[in-house]
């Protein structure tokens, strides 16, 4: 794990493998902006080829300080070095999780309601994803979307970290942030860009400095610091 005393990131990239794609591009437009996390998501492929990924991902990542995450998979996650995991209702329990890592071991949880928010937090983890927020193509099955509304009902249940997901564009971020969400994770708004470097720029810019209308949360109190 890399010593991280920086605000937990506000930008999350996660990697789009789909047909072959090699993600490393926009891992690097979204390292370049100093201010996100990447989180290594490839349902497509082997362990052994997430394992690589996630390799490639922190030698990347690792001289610029960028935490990195790994979807669904603890075991993968310790192997390779990685900063933490994110898990859905399909993966180990985060107490589970909390108990095979170390201090500092970030544990992202996947959750659709408050109710999840609540128990998600009662349970160790150290942010909460929050989705889908908008409408979206790249994950199939997924419940009607939140709206800023909903991301506004989940934050106001929990002083975790809510990073909001599905569907978001630098032009849905404001909004977002203005329901109390901590920030947002991407797919397609890099992975599809003709210009990924512009997006995260975008991006970025659009999730620096306060929002408008930001619930006040202590810092000690919603673990927005990592210190591993
Ligand atoms: C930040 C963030 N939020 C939610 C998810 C979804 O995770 P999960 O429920 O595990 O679903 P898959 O991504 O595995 O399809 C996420 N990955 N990141
Ligand atoms: C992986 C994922 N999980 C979601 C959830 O709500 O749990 S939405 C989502 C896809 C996000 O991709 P895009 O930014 O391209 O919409
Ligand atoms: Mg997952």
């Amino acid at each position: 794990m890399t010593q991280n005393h920086r605000p937990f990131p506000r930008l999350h990239v996660l990697t789009d493998t789909r047909d072959g794609r090699d993600p490393l591009p926009e891992v690097r437009c979204a390292i370049s902006t100093g201010m996100a996390a990447i989180q290594v998501r490839a349902k497509d492929r082997t362990d052994r080829e997430v394992f690589a990924l996630t390799t490639a991902v922190l030698e990347l990542a690792r001289p610029a300080g960028t935490l990195v995450l790994v979807d669904d998979r603890v075991d993968i996650a310790l192997a390779a070095g990685a900063d933490g995991v994110h898990l859905g209702a399909n993966d180990l329990p985060v107490a589970a999780v909390r108990r095979l890592t170390p201090n500092g071991f970030i544990v992202g949880a996947t959750v659709r309601n408050p109710e999840m928010a609540r128990a998600a937090e009662a349970d160790g983890a150290t942010y909460l994803g929050a989705g889908p927020v908008h409408p979206t193509a790249t994950k199939l099955g997924l419940p009607d979307p939140l709206g800023p509304h909903g991301i506004a009902a989940l934050t106001a249940a929990t002083a975790l970290p809510v990073i909001a997901i599905g569907g978001v564009t630098p032009q849905r971020v404001s909004d977002l942030r203005a329901a109390g969400a901590h920030g947002v994770a991407v797919v397609t708004a890099l992975s599809a860009a003709a210009d990924p470097a512009a997006v995260a720029t975008a991006l970025a810019a659009a999730l620096d400095g306060p929002p408008g209308q930001r619930r006040p949360v202590p810092v000690a109190q919603h673990r927005d610091e990592v210190r591993a």
